[in-house]
């Protein structure tokens, strides 16, 4: 059984014992039910205590049983039981109680916890609801308001604000068994019943139809397209709706559903991808095992662009004091002006308290004095994309800083070699390649090059996690993977523009689809002058002319629309006009009739003939030919799993978890169908370089391997016999 059994002081004490998180498998789950019963019949036990081994109680159901059909009792059981008991019985909290751990929980007759306790119903980020009786008896304990909120958010609740809200019932200090035994023997005489939340009513103000819609449009607006969080809603309203065992029933039900439900799988997949994907390793054979972190106490950074501010921002938010330098006063000024604003919007948000937003701003040291970054432990460059500034800054650097400061650089395009070689620490050098804004977006994408050591990654993949990101390690080529893989899908949008289609089409196609924003929405916000920039720099480099009226560029299609717009003035949404017009700076896009006739005439002029082009077939155009070259990045074993690459769009392009990512989308269609649909648009345009099939997608469409292994392929570290 996983769950110990132990008699203190005729207290029983039942310990969950499942590593590394206690998690609720089917074994746990009859551990706890045969450990109640045990007790319960034995007249020398006068209470019970339930507890976690290993400093944490429960971080919920095995969420890698939801696949398989395992039994054991169904966790309400064990709710059941203990309604009925007579003893008093107490959860003991340490670490986490989360999910079933919650649940388990508040089937106790009291809860009491340490201080630095988490507890949650994060089951919603798995595209599930709490299952075990959490939407009926968490509104129990801390009425309808809070339990809506903690069950449609899944967020953590720290233990002073979970007993605020009635969750916990003391915060404790010392030894948790050693409390919770103490805390039960002083309700022995206490008629449980009194403190069963079975027996309790639902609180809340209101109409509770009207609490139910004001919910449900809060849901479908900030989780569009999300089923989970509708069902939290309809469930958690049911407790104030039904009788305790309707709603456990309907409970169980919806739970069954969702669980079964394409958006759980892929969210389920992406919960593991998200941990896979710290398992990194170095093709030089270091990896995460083995390699150890340098202490990151202080560091700098050089740029306080958006960009740049930002990310000070991510560091002196995270605790570590950041020296941030700019050129010239000016541009210093400007860069502290924007670290503050979103310093306030933070506050507004209740992320951080007043006081706490001064104390990180108290750690921001701005200056004009490069010199400064001397005795640095690491430090960031996010100046503009250009190469030859670059290798300055980075001679610079090694000439300043101590021996040990690790140098990163935020490019998000040139090769990590290119901008180490100025240095004589190329081990030292690391790309880390934040997305704007980049105190928001999630990703951090770390680059090696081919002298990065694994200390200098093992550093960069732990900053990432310290400063609350999502860290993923690739190797260097241009764009890395993020861009690389983003520029595929956008050409394919362009062209669609210049076959027929208009930018809010395509935008709908992808937003429908369950993208947050579209793909011409996107390049408003960044700014048309940066495609602009990046195409002149590609035409420059191979010494070229730059046509906006060539449908061929470097042997390639080509398509001049952005060169158009950003001749007729149009910068995206700093200035108000790009692929859409905005009456504002926070404006809504809005369908501009100069942009269609400027597409229509661009094709008129280039005898482009018009058609109607299906939504089908737009997003399998920027899809396929953005999962194409997914397939070619593990080829090339920039990736090592294809999970890094799931995890990238999550993160970086927020793709919906609901759709586990690109590389799992591919797999849930088939890469037969994929590899067939990605030749024959390669047979379509042949001028296009993304639609040549991937060798390895080839492969992978002729056997049925799992994603999982798709990458083992791609190394050579699985061979596949059959081809
Ligand atoms: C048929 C079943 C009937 C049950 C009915 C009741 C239904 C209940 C629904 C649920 O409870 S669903 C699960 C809800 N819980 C969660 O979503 C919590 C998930 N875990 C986390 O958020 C985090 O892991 C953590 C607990 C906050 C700890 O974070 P930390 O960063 O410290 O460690 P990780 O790297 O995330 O995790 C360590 C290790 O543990 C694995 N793991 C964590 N939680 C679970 C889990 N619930 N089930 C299975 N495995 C879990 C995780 O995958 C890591 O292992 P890996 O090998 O590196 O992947």
């Amino acid at each position: 059984m996983m769950a110990d059994y132990t008699v203190r002081d005729q207290v029983a004490v039942i310990e969950l014992d499942n590593p590394p998180v206690n998690a609720l498998g089917s074994a746990v789950r009859a551990g706890i039910y045969d450990g109640i019963r045990k007790a319960d019949r034995d007249p020398n036990i006068k209470a019970v205590v339930i507890c976690g081994k290993r400093g944490t109680f429960c971080a919920g159901a095995d969420i890698r049983e939801f696949d398989g059909g395992k039994n054991g009792p169904w966790i309400t059981d064990i709710g059941d039981f203990i309604d009925n008991m007579k003893k008093p019985v107490v959860a003991a909290i340490e670490g986490f109680a989360l999910g079933g751990g919650l649940e388990v929980a508040l089937f106790c007759h009291y809860r009491i916890a340490l201080k630095t306790v988490r507890v949650g119903q994060p089951e919603v980020q798995i595209g599930l609801l709490p299952g075990g009786g959490g939407t009926i008896r968490l509104p129990r304990a801390t009425g309808l308001k809070n339990a809506l909120d903690i069950i449609t958010t899944g967020n953590h609740v720290p233990a002073e604000k979970a007993a605020k809200m009635g969750i916990i019932d003391q915060i404790v200090t010392g030894d948790i068994i050693e409390e919770g035994i103490k805390f039960v023997k002083s309700k022995c005489n206490i008629d449980t019943s009194l403190v069963c939340l079975r027996m309790k009513t639902v609180k809340y103000s209101g109409d509770l139809d009207d609490i139910s819609e004001a919910a449900m449009t809060k849901v479908k607006s900030k989780f569009k397209g999300a089923i989970a969080p509708i069902v939290c809603v309809k469930s958690v309203i049911n407790s104030a709706k039904m009788p305790y065992e309707k709603g456990i029933d309907t409970e169980k039900e919806h739970f069954q559903d969702l669980r079964h439900s394409s958006q759980s799988k892929a969210m389920r997949y992406a919960f593991f991808a998200e941990r896979a994907i710290t398992r990194w390793q170095l093709p030089s054979g270091g990896n995460y095992k083995t390699a150890k972190p340098l202490p990151v106490k202080t560091s700098g950074v050089i740029g306080a662009g958006t960009m740049g501010g930002g990310i000070a921002l991510c560091l002196i938010t995270s605790g570590i004091p950041c020296i941030l330098v700019e050129q010239n006063q000016q541009f210093l000024d400007k860069g502290l002006e924007i670290v503050k604003a979103q310093l306030m919007r933070t506050v507004q948000l209740g992320k951080l308290s007043t006081e706490q937003a001064k104390k990180c701003f108290t750690m921001l040291k701005p200056t004009t004095n490069i010199e400064d970054l001397k005795n640095v432990d690491l430090v960031i460059e996010a100046v503009y994309e250009d190469l030859k500034l670059k290798r300055e800054i980075f001679e610079k650097l090694d000439r300043i800083c101590k021996s040990e400061t690790i140098l990163c650089t935020n490019t998000s395009s040139l090769h990590i070699d290119s901008i180490a070689t100025a240095t004589k620490r190329q081990s030292k050098v690391v790309g880390t390649h934040f997305f704007a804004p980049s105190y928001i977006m999630k990703l951090l994408e770390n680059i090696y090059g081919t002298k990065t050591s694994a200390e200098t990654v093992a550093t960069v993949m732990k900053l990432g996690k310290t400063i609350k990101k999502v860290p993923v390690l690739v190797g260097s080529c241009t764009g890395f993977v993020a861009n690389r893989m983003l520029k595929p899908y956008s050409e394919e949008a362009q062209y669609c523009l210049e076959e027929g289609s208009t930018p809010s089409i395509v935008d709908t196609v992808l937003m429908d689809f369950g993208m947050p924003i579209g793909n011409f929405q996107v390049s408003d916000l960044s700014g048309l002058d940066i495609g602009f920039r990046i195409k002149r720099e590609a035409a420059r480099k191979a010494g070229v002319e730059l046509s906006k009226n060539s449908r061929f560029f470097l042997g390639q299609r080509n398509c001049g629309l952005i060169e158009k717009l950003y001749e007729a003035g149009r910068m995206g949404k700093k200035n108000g006009k790009g692929w859409y017009k905005y009456e504002s700076l926070n404006g809504k896009p809005i369908v501009d009739p100069e942009v269609t006739m400027l597409i229509e005439e661009h094709c008129r002029s280039l005898g482009i003939e018009r058609r109607n082009i299906g939504s089908q077939e737009i997003l399998e155009r920027m899809q396929y030919a953005m999962i194409n070259e997914g397939f070619k990045i593990l080829e090339e074993g920039l990736c090592t799993m294809a999970e890094e690459i799931d995890v990238i769009w999550i993160y970086g392009f927020s793709w919906p978890k609901y759709m586990g990512g690109p590389m799992y989308y591919a797999s849930q269609i088939g890469l037969k169908k994929i590899y067939e649909k990605v030749c024959y648009y390669h047979k379509t345009f042949p001028y296009s370089m993304h639609w040549v099939p991937s060798s390895l997608l080839a492969k992978l469409s002729q056997i049925d391997l799992p994603l999982s292994e798709w990458g083992d392929v791609a190394q050579g570290r699985k061979l596949v016999n059959k081809l």
